[in-house]
């Protein structure tokens, strides 16, 4: 994957970055939390070792079945071929993913970990573990399958997550580059565990898709990092946004702007408000693997659905999977599966 490191220029729908004042109480808080980081690498490699120790490699039979759900040469790339101790899972039929390649879309994922009345939290702002040690490490392994990971401000502000690979053996280089989607920048980057692991070098440095706005030079874009500004399109659907968040950016705007940048592939993976939009978009999105725990979270958690969807005018399925493939990982299901595009 070649990224380059800052561009400033050159894309439709960016907005030159433009100078505030650096004597906002901003800049200082700024410059006090990129200090308190550079002083915390030890504490940093000792909680990601632990962290790392959590993440198994899979067996050949895992890998072979998800082989056809990752993105085209992502297998081979990375140095990990399709496994030989087992026969290809049964049931999907699906050969390798058929991501037509225009040069203008990257390869899509929809990934997520879902209980059984399908939520992704126990409620808005609750970070929730569903997956279990073996979907957990099967998350960490497509997270290296792709060049990008990206998610939504709503899950970025409470889950304040790594969105690294912790996978065995994973380089810098092969670790996808985080995104997250932040319109109106109510995110403060500078007090993340992101910026921490990209300190470290144990993460690349964020992305940051924002909706034009003032914004100052800062550290960001010393370690590689950038925010990247791109027009609304009023009107696109985006559902459960909170009336204060609709400032919407098309989603082909976003991902080719991803494409352009060199992210040939992205995992994305939530959160609920994302996961439920893109998926009635099918045009956009090639995989979906989904871990279902065996769990209730019970009224009120955080649900991941689709908008309703009417054909001459009757209800009619919001969405379906096509291609499907199920595995038992430890006590989680996993599902994949490609999107339906006709009506279903
Ligand atoms: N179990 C799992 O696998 C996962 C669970 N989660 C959970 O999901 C919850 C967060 O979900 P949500 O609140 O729905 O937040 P979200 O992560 O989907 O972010 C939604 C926000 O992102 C921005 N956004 C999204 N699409 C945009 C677009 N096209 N243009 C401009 N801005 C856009 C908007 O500000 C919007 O309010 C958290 O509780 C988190 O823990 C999140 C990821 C995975
Ligand atoms: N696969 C999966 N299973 C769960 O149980 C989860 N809660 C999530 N959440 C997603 O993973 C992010 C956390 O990543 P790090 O471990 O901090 O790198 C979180 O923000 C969600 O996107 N995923």
């Amino acid at each position: 994957m070649a990224m380059e490191p800052i561009l400033k220029h050159g894309l439709s729908g960016w907005q030159p970055q433009q100078e505030i004042s650096p004597s906002t109480s901003t800049t200082r808080l700024i410059n006090i939390r990129v200090s308190a980081l550079s002083n915390s690498s030890v504490s940093t490699t000792a909680l990601s070792k632990a962290a790392m120790a959590e993440v198994s490699e899979l067996t050949d039979i895992e890998k072979n079945f998800l082989e056809p759900y990752l993105p085209p040469g992502s297998t081979s790339r990375r140095g990990e071929g399709a496994g030989t101790d087992g026969a290809p899972e049964e049931c999907s039929g699906a050969t390798n993913a058929p991501h037509v390649d225009d040069g203008d879309l990257p390869f899509v994922t929809l990934t997520y970990a879902s209980s059984l009345d399908s939520m992704i939290s126990l409620a808005p702002g609750l970070r929730t573990t569903l997956s279990g040690p073996e979907t957990k490490s099967m998350t960490h392994y497509l997270r290296i399958h792709h060049d990008a990971i990206l998610v939504g401000v709503g899950t970025a502000i409470p889950d304040d997550p790594g969105l690294n690979s912790r996978y065995p053996g994973v380089t810098l280089d092969s670790q996808p580059r985080p995104v997250v989607v932040d319109p109106k920048m109510r995110w403060n980057v500078y007090g993340s565990k992101l910026a921490q692991l990209a300190q470290a070098g144990q993460g690349k440095a964020p992305w940051l898709i924002h909706t034009p706005r003032e914004v100052r030079e800062e550290p960001l874009t010393e370690w590689g990092g950038k925010r990247v500004f791109l027009a609304t399109e009023t009107g696109y659907p985006s559902q459960k946004s909170e009336p204060a968040e609709r400032e919407t950016i098309a989603w082909p705007v976003i991902l080719k702007m991803l494409r352009r940048e060199g992210a040939n592939s992205v995992m994305i993976e939530g959160g609920a408000s994302v996961i439920s939009t893109l998926l009635s978009m099918p045009e956009l999105v090639d995989s979906v693997i989904v871990t279902i725990a065996p769990t209730w979270l019970g009224e009120g958690g955080v649900t991941v659905s689709p908008a309703p969807k009417t054909e001459a005018g009757e209800r009619v399925n919001a969405a379906r999977l096509q291609q499907t493939a199920w595995r038992q990982f430890g006590a989680d299901a996993v599902l994949c599966g490609r999107l339906q595009a006709s009506k279903t």
